[in-house]
């Protein structure tokens, strides 16, 4: 079987502080996960403060443009030199609160890989979409608009993240088999291009993700690990979380 990179990502949104990341860098000793890539995703003005705890971090977002006149954006160059190595591209909070097109995160994901950061790409259906058995068909057209401008061979330095909409927040979150198989779904959709690549890249679940489910999520053989929101707020759940995914290795 394929060893995969196990990833728990917190993405605290528009949320966290100084002295936030004083009480996470008093929790969180990441050599107590072997094999498990820790990453945070403060706001952008935390980064800095976040890293020098010595944690890995990454962008909520990044500008698809060059520096330049673009009030409030922040340049993909300039968080790779904060020594970022991750960026996440088209959260759903992105694509629906400042609608961002798959034609717009085409160029994000392509700027972002030019600096030398890795794009964790967020797919994922609204909960209409999956009444409406979309579910599928939604994660298909979101993932070939990168695959049919930059190439399949885009992915071989990527990370995907399955967040379904509606378990976004909401404390409804995916069961492990039905995260197990959009997360199969999305492999094998990237293996009828490339089988290598689909085989080694990490897919991620996000959603409601807490300290009493990760753990049978991230046991599903298509679960590489997790974007956590909520829980990523509190030290110690989020502890525990990343003890989770050591298990599954
Ligand atoms: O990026 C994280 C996701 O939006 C999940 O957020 P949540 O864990 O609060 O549901």
């Amino acid at each position: 079987m394929t060893q995969r990179k196990r990833i728990v990502a917190g993405n605290w949104k528009m949320n966290g502080s100084l002295e936030l990341i004083n009480q996470f860098a008093e929790t969180i000793k990441t050599d107590l996960y072997p094999n498990v890539e820790v990453i945070f995703f403060p706001p952008s003005p935390l980064l800095s403060a976040m890293a020098g705890k010595g944690f890995n971090t990454g962008a909520q977002t990044v500008s698809e443009h060059d520096a330049g006149a673009f009030t409030g954006e922040v340049e993909a160059k300039l968080v790779r030199e904060l020594g970022c190595k991750y960026t996440l591209i088209g959260h759903s909070e992105r694509r629906t609160l400042f609608a961002e097109s798959d034609a717009v995160l085409v160029k994000k994901f392509a700027k972002a890989q030019q600096v030398g950061l890795t794009p964790i790409l967020c797919v994922g259906e609204t909960e209409s979409q999956r009444d409406a058995d979309a579910t599928e068909q939604t994660i298909a057209t979101q993932l070939n608009a990168i695959i049919d401008k930059l190439g399949v061979a885009c992915l071989q330095n990527s990370v995907i993240a399955y967040e379904p909409v509606w378990a976004i927040g909401t404390g409804k979150t995916a069961t492990p088999e039905q995260a197990q198989s959009v997360h199969k779904f999305i492999r094998d959709l990237i293996a009828s291009k490339d089988a290598q690549i689909a085989a080694t890249l990490p897919i991620l679940y996000g959603g409601s993700v807490n300290d009493s489910n990760s753990e049978l999520l991230f046991a599903q053989p298509d679960i590489d690990g997790g974007l956590i929101g909520g829980a990523s707020l509190k030290p110690d759940a989020f502890s525990t979380i990343c003890a989770s995914a050591v298990g599954n290795v």
